[in-house]
């Protein structure tokens, strides 16, 4: 909805009505038509302003209709009505002023923002492109460089950066519509003719196919498979180089294409599922709006290597007073020299104070007494966690929380060794603990939903996104990763190379294939939990272990001392130890070869095809049994595990959503197909889940909890 009021005696206020953030709804199209047409024949309003309520200019379209068939005006002629007006429009820009919203204020003849707003084009980020004429009024305005770099990207800049590229016009720290009614009355009686962006010329640059040719190359190159970002350079593109009408019909046309793509739907799928992860249910029926977090200010974190430096700067950056407490005087030193280092830098580059201060630093595990919550990051070893929760538990105050950062041992044994299981919950993070935007906090059967919700809440001060799940081996992102680690390993014995299996998986949209992840993270990682977990027969070939399927070949690389990027060898070839560029290595190559050869192998082609579904479908068939067995509430959970923390490519919605897409159906017959071939694979058995939800007529992906929560017996 839309509300017109007269103020200052001739100006027309009209206020965009729409909670939370005025998004263009159907409703607020009409509003805006119809406050416009008033506003325009009325003799008493001689200039209008438009402004949002409740500090928010607009948050651009409405993005749950998109899903819909779409009523109401549309908003290419609502905005070009507004351009053409006789009367000078004044946008008053708060809070936000987004895709539509900025569309809306670009239709305007002049902008005013507040000091604290947020303007941008983030329409690629929801695999669309600014279709109401942002593409073609940007580059007009700020020139196509600019205007790329802000359209391709999706990102939101400051009212300073807006003014400084010259899209709005002035910026106050003031009421924002007092300034803007104050500017609409300066401005009335004077032309409006340069004012009216579409029937400006767009600086065209110099060499104009050469610049679009590098772009584009940039552009597919970073889109990894997005179809959104390509559209949208031909969109600025054809804003360039045509007449603002013919331009016009591009973008509608570009966006045609894109509106009804899978990509866009996985794209606003994440949209909303990243908002709902944070509303978190455990199976006991606790959820997020009947537990109140504990306040928290002290942290501390145990161990400063890889992981507790990134974890100590992600709280330090949150605010928070850290203690960081590590035994090996070397480490110590080290890592606190990291902590300054990344405070500092991080510091000078958002131009805000550094957090240095707020850290302190000790050998003694009794200096995190008073802390109010505890995260360890000690080594993977069991017994040594077990032996620090029995400490924790009497050194902390009783109802201090205590976390553990690991990667896959139990929640409930550690919780366990302490006086308050109650109180002990997981945060898993992911490395880099500082940038990575993944937390999985994990409950144990004992966890109060307060210590949940406390994590939570933890999280999203850090900036992260925080995923409640429930304690396996694992847990979600982990668990799911081992099978899909074991397919590629499989094909790599079949006949496969680690680059047949990378490019299968990069052309995916993955950032990067199985292999070089293991190269990058260290492959003495995994070897380490395989032999804790009885796995490893050094020297031994036998592909059977534990009355299944096991392939050596990870540990065999590990026993020539082969860990990856850290020693300069692994699945692939490094200059140096530590050096980033993978190359193919002729000797591994040989050694598979001598590998198959001794287990009577019999090496065959294998295609894209079978890479992607053997992997993906392994990956996704446990992410059934883990909705199946409630570790994950619901697909979106498992979704934003792998887009924020595994590099699944956002355009993709996530491994279920994918899962969706490909039809289940499908997926459950390629899996039951590789099963035949595989009978020893049990990862390849179709969960039981997935068996119902396709007998259950394959319902939409935000129907499946209703399956998932019916009795096995109702079938
Ligand atoms: C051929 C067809 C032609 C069609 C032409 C259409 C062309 C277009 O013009 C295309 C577009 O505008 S696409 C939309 C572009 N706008 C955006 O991407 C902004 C999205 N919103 C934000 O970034 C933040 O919510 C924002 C920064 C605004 C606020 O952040 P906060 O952290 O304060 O709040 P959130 O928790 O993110 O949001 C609060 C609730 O509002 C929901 N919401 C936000 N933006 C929305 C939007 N644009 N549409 C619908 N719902 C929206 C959001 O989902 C959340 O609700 P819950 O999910 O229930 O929590
Ligand atoms: N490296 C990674 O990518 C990830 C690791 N994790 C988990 O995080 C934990 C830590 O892993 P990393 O940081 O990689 O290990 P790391 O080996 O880099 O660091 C462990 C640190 O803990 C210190 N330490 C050992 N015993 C201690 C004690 N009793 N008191 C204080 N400090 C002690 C060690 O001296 C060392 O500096 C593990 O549980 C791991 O599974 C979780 C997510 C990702």
């Amino acid at each position: 909805m839309a509300e017109l009021s007269l103020v200052s005696g001739s100006v027309g206020l009209i206020t965009l009505q729409s909670p939370p953030v005025n998004a263009l709804s159907a409703a607020v199209r009409r509003g805006i038509v119809d406050t416009m047409q008033r506003a325009v024949s009325d003799p008493k309003v001689r200039s209008v302003v438009i402004c949002g309520q409740n500090g928010v200019f607009c948050g651009g379209a409405d993005i749950r209709e998109f899903g819909s068939t779409m009523t109401g005006p549309p908003l290419v002629p609502m905005i070009h009505a507004i351009e053409a007006a006789d009367k000078p429009v004044v946008a008053a820009i708060e809070g936000s002023a987004l895709g539509g919203g900025l569309e809306l204020a670009l239709g305007c003849h002049y902008r005013i923002s507040h000091a604290k707003a947020r303007l941008g084009l983030p329409e690629v980020t929801l695999g669309l492109l600014p279709a109401a004429g942002g593409s073609q009024r940007l580059p007009r305005l700020i020139g196509v460089p600019a205007a790329l770099d802000l359209i391709t990207t999706g990102r939101h800049v400051t009212a300073a950066e807006a003014l400084k590229l010259g899209f709005v016009d002035q910026v106050t720290d003031q009421n924002t519509v007092e300034a803007a009614v104050q500017f609409a009355l300066s401005v009335v009686g004077q032309s409006l003719e340069s004012r009216r962006i579409s029937s400006l010329p767009c600086p065209c640059p110099v060499d104009v196919d050469a610049l679009f040719e590098g772009v584009m190359q940039r552009v597919r190159q970073s889109a990894r498979g997005a179809i959104a970002p390509v559209a949208c350079v031909q969109a600025v593109r054809a804003a360039a180089t045509l007449p603002y009408a013919q331009g016009m019909q591009r973008e509608q046309e570009l966006m045609a294409t894109l509106f009804t793509s899978g990509q866009a739907r996985a794209l606003q799928y994440c949209f909303f599922s990243q908002r709902a992860v944070s509303r978190w249910s455990m199976p006991s029926g606790a959820r997020w709006d009947t537990c109140k977090p504990k306040p928290v200010t002290k942290a501390a974190v145990i161990g400063l290597g890889t992981m507790g430096r990134g974890i100590t700067v992600a709280l330090a950056q949150a605010g928070l007073s850290v203690v960081a407490v590590e035994t090996q005087p070397q480490q110590l030193k080290a890592g606190q020299r990291a902590v300054s280092d990344m405070l500092e830098r991080a510091a000078q580059r958002l131009g805000v104070p550094s957090a240095v201060q707020g850290v302190r630093y000790s050998q003694e595990l009794q200096a995190v007494a008073d802390a109010h919550l505890v995260i360890e990051a000690v080594f993977e070893d069991m017994a040594l966690k077990e032996q620090l929760f029995k400490q924790l538990s009497s050194i902390c105050k009783p109802d201090t929380l205590l976390c553990t950062n690991t990667s896959a041992l139990d929640i409930d044994h550690l919780a366990s060794q302490t006086h308050r299981p109650q109180q002990v919950v997981g945060m898993h993070f992911f490395a880099p603990a500082h940038v990575m935007k993944l937390l999985e906090v994990v409950y144990g059967p004992r966890s109060a939903p307060q210590a949940v919700a406390t994590a939570m809440a933890l999280g999203k001060r850090m900036g992260k996104v925080s995923v409640a799940v429930g304690n396996c081996r694992g847990f979600v992102g982990n668990r799911m990763l081992m099978p899909y680690v074991e397919e590629a390993l499989f094909l790599l014995e079949e006949g496969a190379t680690p680059e047949t299996v990378d490019h299968a998986l990069e052309e995916f949209g993955f950032p990067m294939g199985v292999f070089r992840m293991s190269d990058l993270s260290g492959l003495d990682v995994g070897w380490r939990v395989r032999k804790a977990a009885g796995l490893v027969e050094p020297g031994k070939m036998s592909r059977v272990r534990q009355g299944r399927r096991y392939s050596p070949l990870g540990d065999l690389l590990c026993e020539q001392g082969r860990f990856g990027q850290k020693t300069g060898q692994g699945w692939y070839l490094y200059e140096t130890p530590g050096s980033r560029e993978a190359r193919p290595d002729p000797w591994l190559h040989s050694f598979l070869e001598e590998y198959r050869a001794r287990q009577g192998l019999v090496s065959r082609r294998i295609d894209s095809q079978e890479v992607q579904e053997r992997c993906l479908y392994a990956l996704i068939n446990e992410g059934f049994n883990i909705l199946q067995e409630s570790i994950a509430a619901g697909p979106e959970d498992i979704d934003m595990i792998y887009v924020f923390g595994y590099g699944w490519p956002r355009h993709r919605g996530g491994p279920m959503f994918y899962a969706s897409q490909v039809g289940l159906p499908r997926v459950l017959q390629r899996l039951e197909h590789y099963q035949q071939l595989h009978p020893d694979v049990p990862h390849l058995q179709p969960s039981s889940l997935l068996w119902r939800l396709v007998s259950s007529g394959s319902p939409p992906i935000h129907r499946w909890r209703e399956v998932i929560r019916k009795p096995h017996s109702a079938l």
